[in-house]
């Protein structure tokens, strides 16, 4: 489709998109936002990733405009939002975790009513309803009512209701939340499509699948506070300086693990289930050396793989607890 974004006139892009300043907010005296500070970069895909409760859906709604902060501000190419919240929605599409479709509606007048808010009318409306239809993979039923469609498609009807009117920040939180795997694939490689059709995408989740498939960068968020920022790859460096070999063996040969520490860079060796778990240092060449010393006595390797540090491991580092039972 071609969904092409205007740039705005008198809109300076050279910093950040979207800048938040030391936001805060309390429910009561619960504080669940916490001197958040952070900016969304032009074209990125930033995944902000915590476990329930940490604070996300508030921060978005303050940054959608549906929520006041208690302080802190936020930017919209330099300016706040709150002087020129007309013109910062124009620009902003907004996928919600809560579905906000009309289920008496087909798809296409769903996203046809969603599309005139902004002023669409016409032949525009028209054809901008159609693309967006498209790139959710619903055109061939986009006269069927809401109501008739899966948990999946609705959810993909919920993009195409945000994204039709051609926004340049598209904020989506939680969108893949109880679907199935396919609607799920589609709504992560859709992501990436409007990735390069010039949207900005700020995702919200806590799957962290998901955060290291589509993101271009991360914050990790608990307890209303970032607590780590940056890529995938250096948010796992900068926390591990370790990567584990995994060597099968075949059965009948009882290696001697103790050889092990004695090659460069071995922190650690575990013996499970047929398997020689090898903790070493990233920086030491030392497969060679473990190989042999695994083949020493007559041992046979089935099968050796490496194991790097996943975002699920580096949030248990930070925080003490796990992001999928948290
Ligand atoms: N309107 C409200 N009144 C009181 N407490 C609230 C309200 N909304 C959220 N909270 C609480 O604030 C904290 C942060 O909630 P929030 O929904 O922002 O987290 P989240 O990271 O988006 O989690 P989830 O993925 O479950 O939505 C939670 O403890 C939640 O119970």
């Amino acid at each position: 489709m071609d969904m092409k974004i205007k740039e705005d006139e008198g809109i300076k892009c050279s910093e950040g998109l979207l800048r938040v300043e030391m936001l805060n907010k309390s429910y009561g005296d619960k504080h669940v936002v916490n001197d958040l500070s952070f900016q969304v970069n032009r074209g990125e895909i930033l995944c902000l990733l915590g476990p329930n409760g940490a604070g996300k859906s508030t921060t978005i709604n303050i940054l959608c405009g549906l929520l006041d902060s208690d302080g802190g501000r936020v930017l919209w190419n330099g300016r706040d939002i709150w002087t020129c919240l007309n013109a910062y929605k124009k620009n902003l599409g907004v996928v919600p975790q809560e579905l906000a479709i009309y289920e008496d509606l087909s798809a296409e007048k769903n996203v046809s009513f969603f599309a005139s808010l902004y002023g669409l009318k016409g032949s525009e409306l028209k054809e901008k309803t159609e693309e967006a239809l498209e790139f959710a993979g619903l055109s061939d039923r986009k006269k069927d009512k809401a109501c008739t469609f899966s948990g999946g498609m609705k959810r993909r009807l919920n993009i195409a209701c945000a994204i039709a009117h051609g926004p340049k920040l598209l904020i989506m939180d939680e969108p893949t939340v109880g679907i199935d795997p396919q609607s799920r694939n589609h709504i992560l490689s859709s992501v990436r499509n409007m990735q390069s059709k010039g949207i900005t995408i700020l995702y919200t989740t806590h799957y962290m699948e998901e955060v290291e498939e589509i993101s271009d960068r991360i914050l990790i968020m608990d307890s209303g506070n970032i607590i780590a920022e940056g890529t995938c790859a250096s948010l796992k460096e900068g926390i591990f300086d370790e990567r584990q070999f995994v060597l099968e063996m075949e059965e009948g040969h009882n290696t001697d693990t103790d050889g092990f520490f004695r090659i460069e860079g071995v922190r650690g060796v575990d013996k499970k289930d047929g398997q020689i778990i090898i903790s070493s240092l990233k920086n030491v060449e030392n497969l060679e050396g473990i190989i042999e010393m695994a083949q020493r006595d007559g041992g046979r390797i089935k099968n050796l793989f490496c194991r790097t540090a996943t975002l699920e491991n580096v949030f248990l580092k930070l925080t003490g607890k796990s992001l999928r039972d948290s």
